[in-house]
């Protein structure tokens, strides 16, 4: 009998890719205190890379702790933007401040991915993706945030690349799944190795 996949994971893109790539997999969102964890990683400075692997480590553990037998995949994705991490935006406004900040700018997107097995992490990957904003008008941040705000309130940077976000971007430097939140192909590249997904 296959191995028990399991998604820790709320996010509905991180379940389309994994589903896309044809893995058969069970969702079991890890319930942790998010904010209160990253607040006390970057009260000790803990550099965003850290942050991102931290914590999808404890959402992976969280619940492999009760699948025991399954392999147990957490993720995480920060944005980091001269040297500050920004969290998805809680309110149209904060969305809107967000783009203001990031517009005409650099910023870096840290997608981290951990995996539990037998309540041990087994793999680990930290996907970085480096983009770069166009300089965007305030008339148009505003529309874009009241035109898009029900499907941008779930996405760190108040964006979403296969949908309109992609208007925003002039360069983008790493992979696309990497983007989305998740670094598939060093994923599927594990699985493959290890034998849990044929090719
Ligand atoms: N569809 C889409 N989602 C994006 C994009 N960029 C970031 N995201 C999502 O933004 C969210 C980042 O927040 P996280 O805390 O990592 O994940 P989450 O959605 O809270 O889900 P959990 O794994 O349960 O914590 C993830 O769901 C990412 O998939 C994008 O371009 N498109």
């Amino acid at each position: 009998m296959a191995q028990e996949i399991i998604l820790a994971s709320g996010s509905d893109i991180r379940a389309t890719l994994l589903r896309n790539a044809g893995l058969s997999f069970t969702v079991d969102p890890a319930r942790i205190d998010e904010s209160a964890i990253r607040a006390g990683l970057e009260a000790e400075e803990a550099p965003p890379r850290d942050i991102a692997d931290t914590l999808a480590e404890i959402k992976a553990s969280r619940v492999a702790a009760k699948h025991p037998e399954a392999l147990v995949i957490g993720c995480d994705q920060i944005l980091e933007h001269r040297g500050t991490c920004l969290a998805k935006p809680a309110t149209p406004d904060e969305a809107l401040a967000q783009l203001r900040a990031l517009s005409g700018d650099r910023h870096t997107l840290l997608s981290a991915a951990v995996i539990v097995e037998e309540g041990r992490p087994v793999w680990r990957h930290v996907g970085q993706v480096h983009l770069t904003m166009r300089q965007l008008s305030d008339d148009y941040l505003q529309d874009y945030v009241a035109r898009n705000w029900e499907s941008i309130r779930h996405s760190v940077g108040a964006y979403k690349l296969e949908e309109e976000g992609v208007r925003l971007f002039t360069q983008i430097h790493g992979d696309y799944f990497t983007v989305l939140g998740l670094p598939l192909l060093d994923l599927l590249s594990y699985l493959v190795l290890r034998g849990t997904v044929p090719a």
